[in-house]
């Protein structure tokens, strides 16, 4: 398997067919002399003389897309052929091509976002993905968040990525009959009952969405509010009712998560009543798939089958969709059938808030690294979730020890970071979102000056996943691209797969990833490493590059004598390119 350098391109040895490789791909250009000193036998990528008949029409209402100002010749270049946005081009010539960010950032939108004004400064600021959390809002509402971002994508070239989250049959809390919070104070005694009161809520007592609540629960339990945020003990039980005196006094929120403990271990009965997707959730799967949303992420996932299950559903209803299903890897369940629910899934979240509340907190650090490593291995992206700048809820700075839970995130490589009470309602969530954005930027830089390429390999990927031939070339020009230190990764996919792999590999460069849709290349989005671009290519990967390199020149995203690594799904090659 080993693969052999041959000229500029590199391809695979003999055992392996080369049918795929089209002779005139790389013979019918003369030999530029900016290449002899990679090779003889490279192509020259000369400025395209007419627009190409792959690429998109222009449309005059895209704002965002390549304008080649300086081109002599405008009618030589389509300017209508690919999307960029502003945060991206920003990011890329900040500080070189080589500093923009890996890390990926997910934003929970809720009350403090969801303004159009407000979800574009979350969009320039560097938000990947818009997250909204199916347990708040109302479709409506969402509806108008998922407009806003369109309309953000459609006007200013972003590719910002829709993931609805479903509520997932967790036991929770009332809505406090419309108050923000109420407090409970040491040896208090509260009332929590099946009863719902809407706004006329008595004093001290809480509704529960469960109405198993009363008969699972036992006097002598404790009930803990957010893993622990309150923490009550069962005193008696009335009919519906559940008398508890609060242990450990706290502010009570709005439809809180709740779990029940009996002699120091979390009661799991009722999470095998209930169902992994409730007839709520299915409504609004419904709803997403109608909405096109591009992530589904599906809360407390106990078994690989849920999630096949509900591929299926999505491929039956929608064929020609492409939503992504993410695990959400929050309960114990999750983690006695980890590799199959990976598997099974197109990515994964650790969900830290909820599985704090399911294992002790000193087992949530190894859980965390573990899954973020498995996701690798089995080349699914990850995202990493929950508390990560808490204190920014209220506060314009992070915690030192917040700052330090980041930046070991990034040593770990995790595809994306996710905000949620900071970006949903805390009061600074610009602030919030810069503070990763600029930790990941610092810790990526510091990581890549302290590694050794020599000694450098991504984990192997698993044998239960086949890469095959495309797994090996994106481990080749990763290594190459490291080795020769080039400028950027080019990857032209169709459906995405060769740039996961690519990302997997976990380069120095970013990766140029063009991808012929406007749905791959958001969902490619969440994916470490990548830069994606919406690009109408074609099979010939000669006049793709000429395409590519006339306008990312004249946007100044690359420039003349850059080296460049490129593969593709349609050849089974690495071409190495000096940028004409
Ligand atoms: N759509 C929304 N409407 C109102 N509040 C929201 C919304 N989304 C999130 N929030 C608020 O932000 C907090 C953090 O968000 P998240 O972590 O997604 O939810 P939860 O705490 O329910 O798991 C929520 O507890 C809630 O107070
Ligand atoms: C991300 C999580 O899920 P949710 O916010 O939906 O509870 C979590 O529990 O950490
Ligand atoms: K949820
Ligand atoms: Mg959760």
């Amino acid at each position: 398997m080993t693969p052999s350098i041959t000229s500029q391109s590199l391809r695979l040895s003999s055992s392996f067919s080369i049918a795929a490789l089209q002779p005139h791909t790389f013979s019918k250009i003369p030999l530029p002399k900016s290449h002899l000193r990679v090779s003889r036998q490279a192509p020259l990528f000369k400025p395209i003389l007419a627009v190409q008949s792959n690429v998109l029409l222009p449309d005059a209402s895209k704002t965002a897309t390549f304008q080649p100002s300086n081109a002599p010749n405008l009618t030589a270049v389509n300017t209508e052929a690919m999307e960029v946005d502003r945060a991206t081009e920003v990011e890329l010539k900040e500080n070189g091509s080589r500093s923009k960010r890996r890390t990926k950032i997910v934003c929970t939108i809720g009350p403090r976002t969801c303004g159009f004004d407000e979800l574009e400064a979350l969009a320039v600021g560097g938000m990947n993905v818009a997250r909204i959390n199916m347990c708040h809002g109302t479709h409506e509402w969402n509806r108008k968040v998922i407009e806003h971002v369109r309309r953000l994508n459609e006007e200013r070239g972003f590719a910002i990525a829709i993931m609805m989250d479903t509520q997932g049959s967790e036991i929770h809390m009332g809505d406090l009959g419309g108050a923000t919070s109420s407090k409970a104070e040491d040896g208090e005694i509260w009332t929590f009952t099946v009863r719902s009161f809407g706004s006329n809520c008595p004093e001290r007592t809480i509704s529960v969405n469960y109405d198993g609540f009363a008969e699972d629960i036992k006097v002598g339990d404790e009930l803990l509010v957010d893993g622990g945020m309150v923490r009550f003990v069962v005193t008696e039980k009335i009919g519906p009712d559940v008398i508890c005196c609060c242990t450990d006094p706290g502010l009570l929120l709005p439809r809180a998560n709740l779990t029940f403990w009996r002699n120091g271990s979390l009661v799991q009965e009722h999470n095998a009543m209930l169902p992994t997707i409730s007839s709520k959730d299915w409504l609004d799967i419904d709803y997403g798939i109608a909405e096109g949303v591009d992530f589904i992420a599906v809360s407390f996932v106990k078994s690989a089958e849920v999630i096949k299950h509900l591929k299926s559903y999505i491929a039956s209803r929608s064929p020609a969709s492409n939503i992504a299903v993410i695990a959400k890897i929050e309960s114990i369940d999750s983690l006695k059938n980890l590799n199959e629910i990976i598997l099974a899934s197109d990515g994964a979240m650790v969900a830290r808030g909820d599985l704090g509340a399911q294992v002790p907190l000193e087992q949530v650090p190894s859980i965390q690294e573990k899954i973020v490593q498995l996701c690798r291995q089995l080349n699914k992206p990850v995202i990493v979730a929950s508390q990560l700048l808490e204190s920014m809820i209220e506060y314009p700075i992070p915690t030192r020890a917040e700052v330090a839970d980041v930046s070991e995130l990034v040593r770990q490589q995790a595809d994306a970071l996710m905000l949620s009470g900071e970006s949903a309602m805390g009061q600074f969530p610009d602030k919030a979102l810069a503070v990763l954005r600029s930790v990941s930027l610092r810790i990526e830089k510091w990581c890549r000056e302290g590694k050794q390429h020599a000694t450098f390999e991504p984990p192997p990927i698993s044998s239960s996943v086949s890469a095959g031939i495309p797994g090996e070339i994106c481990n080749g020009a990763a290594k190459i691209a490291n080795k020769l230190k080039a400028s950027a990764l080019f990857v032209y996919t169709k459906t995405g797969q060769m740039a996961s792999l690519l990302s997997r590999s976990r380069p120095d460069c970013p990766i140029f990833a063009f991808a012929p849709t406007s749905s791959v290349r958001r969902r490619l989005n969440l994916q470490w490493g990548l830069v994606p671009f919406c690009l109408n290519f074609s099979d010939d990967m000669e006049s793709n590059l000429n395409q590519t390199f006339s306008l990312l020149k004249a946007r100044g995203l690359i420039k003349s004598g850059d080296l460049i690594i490129v593969v593709s799904d349609m050849l089974q090659s690495i071409q190495v390119i000096n940028v004409p």
